[in-house]
């Protein structure tokens, strides 16, 4: 692939990932351009998904069970399919179908501290299969590294009291990428891990 096909290729997606923050913003009684603030010093990634068929696929998974750490996640799928998203209400492990010529769009944790749970991060896995190998491409759409996560002001009041403690998203990723994606005993660093318990306001 070519440097301008690769650079092209980002800033659409990226062009794509601030349209549909604009949208979000609106859904939530924000200004549309309300995020924007947050991706000057961008710190967004590609990621080349390259899952070679199991012969066990029932023995393997090609991504573990997690959530993206980011703000969105734009998904390119080819026509296997593989992703599932765990259905909040009986913890099922539903298939994202692969739809020709679209993305999967994923919320990430940030939207979901942001907009004080109005909006919730999905957890996804991706599965392998015994046919054919499978690719996809994963724009990780990121704030600067110094952005101090936080629910929005605008979205807190008295009637409802900020969920989370403000966390840097540089040192949360730091954290994360410890693990230098080597299996661990114990689940890695967690939004949930700066949540604010009813009983424990501080
Ligand atoms: O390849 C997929 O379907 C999912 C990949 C994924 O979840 C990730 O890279 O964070
Ligand atoms: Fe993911």
């Amino acid at each position: 692939m070519s440097r301008e096909i690769c650079e092209g290729y980002v800033e659409e997606l990226e062009k794509l990932g601030h349209k549909l923050m604009e949208l979000i913003a609106t859904s939530l009684g924000l200004p549309a351009k309300r995020f924007g603030e947050y991706f000057k010093g961008q710190t967004s990634s590609v990621r080349l998904n390259h899952y070679p068929l199991c012969p066990s696929p029932e023995l393997a998974l090609g991504v573990g069970r997690h959530k993206d750490p980011g703000v969105l996640t734009l998904l390119a799928q080819d026509d296997i399919g593989g992703l599932e998203v765990k259905r909040k209400k009986d913890g099922e492990w539903i298939q994202v179908k692969p739809v020709p010529d679209s993305y999967a769009v994923d919320v990430g944790d940030i939207i979901q501290v942001w907009s004080n749970e109005k909006y919730e991060s999905v957890e996804h896995r991706a599965t392998v299969n015994s046919k054919r190998d499978r690719y996809s491409i994963a724009f990780f759409f990121y704030p600067s590294h110094s952005t101090i996560v936080e629910p929005l002001e605008e979205l807190i009041g008295p009637q409802n009291p900020p969920k989370y403690k403000p966390y840097s998203f540089g040192k949360f990723l730091a954290n994360r990428k410890r693990s230098n994606f080597k299996k661990l005993n114990v689940d890695n660093i967690q939004i949930s891990d700066f949540k604010i318990s009813p009983a424990n306001p501080n």
